[in-house]
């Protein structure tokens, strides 16, 4: 029962903001015009069920002109039906997407914002495949519940109206056994209402474990889908290194578990359906073996038999709403909890930003980039860099070496404002431009134009400009080809893609621009080549190169490292160099 009641929290905590967004007023109509429909569906039935008893007296009758009439009479309500039952359907489908497009739209804005992706993956398993959650759970969410919630609505109406109809029907075909009649009054409702709880109980018996089964059939399904796409994404490494049988190995063994748990889900689904068939089989008899008695000892017509069992049956299906929606409310509750693990995962690295014992990249009044303080530790505390105090200086050009994984380029994401973990101060100059160049520049699928002007938009510089740009580090056969569509991470050498890195820093004129081996790839001269480029088309820009070549030295004018110090790497300069180099 609490399960049940945190649950219903949850879809509420999760449903509810689109009801409250800008889009409210469409939401909310287009959900009262299917509710409303969704009634008048409901109250059609009730016309049907009374036709069902005119029609058939008139047919035991042999009345020939009710019988006309009834048809004519049926056609009419069928063809409301069909109107009705289409435009729900229409309805439905634009609110499903209208609402769809809200929440992934959050969902998006949520995780892009603020580096928070980046955290997620950082603190861990906390939400995994987060792609997953905002494709297929928002989907299955929002088509889940608008079925499941009207499905209810319609359920609990229908209930209403035809407990009053089978209420009435018991007063006319009252029970009969033995030639006695027993007058149990509305015992065809309690009929109904005893054999639907029995059989609402045994189905959750029977289906629990599906809840938890359906879960982990998603998270595996989206464990082996993210393997395939690494495997492609990593095609070259794979068939350089010929690591085709261990990766066909690893995805065999995801598929198993895929495979798996889905053997498992067929085996409890089985049980289930077993069940659920034989029930609704069951229900369709039930009413005539009830109402059988009264109406061979003559106490009622054929009309009113079959009218009981069209009523009968439909107390029941309202009735054992749990029992058909069963698996559907299974799947629909792993999709609402694993939505629910999405958005607390965001809030927890929001939550983080603001925690006090954290690294604090700040915008100050200073000039420089000052760390003061500033201890920066692994995800899981233990320690990495320390320094009481120290300044990248305006208008500098500072190479910045340090051994191998003692945390260079972790200082880096602090300075970005991405990397929480440890404590201490970084003042960033206010509003200051920081452009941030991996050793593997990241680039859209899409133009060349797209993928050198990463990541402003398109059009914020001419085709002139970028081509200049493409030109001007070397790649002038690159400068003609702007407009020509292409995963360039995977059809560019790395030297290339280290190349374009520059033009990019060359077209954003950063204030502060850090390279982390930014032009590892290049033989020294081209390398050189290209840090004078900079050096001339960007005067005033701040530079911090991580690097290991002694080449770079001369190309710097001040040397920082960090050496190791107990536990610890700690910052400190390295060789000044006073002269411009
Ligand atoms: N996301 C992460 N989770 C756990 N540990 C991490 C993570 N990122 C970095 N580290 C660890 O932090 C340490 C510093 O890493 P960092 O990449 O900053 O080193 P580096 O000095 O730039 O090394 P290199 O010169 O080899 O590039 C390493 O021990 C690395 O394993």
């Amino acid at each position: 029962m609490n399960n049940i009641r945190s649950t219903l929290a949850t879809v509420w905590r999760i449903a509810v903001p689109y009801f409250r967004s800008e889009d409210k007023w469409a939401g909310l109509g287009l959900l009262t015009a299917v509710i409303a429909i969704e009634l008048a569906v409901v109250g059609l039935s009730v016309l049907f069920n009374r036709w069902n008893n005119t029609f058939y007296n008139a047919l035991q009758d042999r009345n020939l002109d009710v019988f006309t009439y009834q048809l004519a009479y049926f056609s009419v309500l069928a063809a409301i039906n069909i109107a009705l039952k289409v435009y729900q359907l229409y309805l439905n489908q634009w609110l499903q997407i209208r609402w769809r497009r809200w929440m992934t739209e959050r969902y998006l804005g949520n995780w892009l914002a603020d580096a928070n992706h980046y955290r997620m993956q950082l603190q861990g398993d906390a939400a995994d495949n987060p792609d997953q959650r905002i494709a297929e759970d928002v989907k299955l969410f929002v088509e889940k519940t608008l079925d499941i919630g009207i499905g209810l609505l319609s359920s609990v109406v229908t209930l209403v109206s035809f407990v009053i109809i089978l209420w009435g029907l018991s007063d006319a075909a009252p029970l009969h056994v033995f030639g006695q009649d027993i007058p149990i009054p509305g015992y065809l409702v309690w009929g109904a209402l005893v054999y639907a709880v029995i059989g609402t109980a045994l189905t959750h018996y029977i289906g629990a474990p599906l809840m938890a089964l359906n879960f982990q059939q998603q998270r595996y399904e989206a464990d082996f889908r993210f393997n395939l796409v690494r495997a492609r994404e990593n095609a070259e490494q794979i068939a350089l290194l010929r690591g085709e049988p261990v990766e066909r190995q690893r995805l065999s063994t995801r598929f198993a578990l895929v495979v798996g748990n889905w053997i498992d889900i067929m085996r409890r689904t089985k049980k289930l359906t077993s069940f659920t068939v034989s029930y609704q089989q069951i229900a369709i008899i039930l009413p005539y073996v009830l109402v059988a008695p009264a109406y061979f000892a003559e106490k009622v017509q054929l009309g009113a038999v079959m009218q009981t069992a069209d009523a009968f049956g439909t107390v029941q299906g309202a009735l054992s709403f749990f029992v058909t929606a069963y698996r559907t409310l299974a799947e629909w509750q792993s999709g609402v909890m694993r939505l629910d693990g999405f958005e607390t995962a965001i809030a927890n690295v929001q939550a983080l930003t603001t925690k006090a014992d954290i690294v604090h990249a700040t915008e100050t009044g200073t000039s420089d980039i000052a760390l003061s303080d500033l201890t920066l530790t692994l995800p899981n505390g233990g320690p990495m860099v320390q320094t009481p105090g120290f300044s990248f200086r305006r208008g500098e050009r500072t190479l910045f070496t340090g051994p191998s994984g003692s945390g260079k380029s972790t200082l880096f994401r602090a300075i970005a404002g991405i990397w929480p973990f440890g404590k201490g101060k970084i003042s960033i100059p206010a509003n200051a431009a920081i452009m941030m160049l991996p050793q593997r520049p990241y680039f859209p699928v899409g133009t060349l134009q797209d993928a050198v002007a990463y990541p402003a938009e398109t059009d914020a510089f001419s085709p002139q400009e970028v081509a200049d740009a493409v030109r001007s580090v070397g790649l002038p056969a690159l400068a003609t080809r702007l407009d020509e569509d292409g995963h360039w991470n995977r059809m560019l050498s790395l030297g290339e893609q280290q190349r374009l890195g520059v033009a990019r820093a060359l077209l954003q004129k950063p204030q502060y621009l850090f390279l982390d081996e930014a032009t590892a790839s290049l033989d020294e001269p081209s390398e050189a080549a290209l840090y004078r480029l900079l050096e001339d088309k960007l005067p005033g820009t701040t530079i911090v190169s991580i690097g290991h070549r002694t080449t770079l030295d001369d190309l710097h004018q001040r040397k920082v490292s960090l050496t190791r110090s107990g536990d610890h790497f700690a910052l400190g300069d390295a060789k000044a160099r006073t002269e411009t180099a």
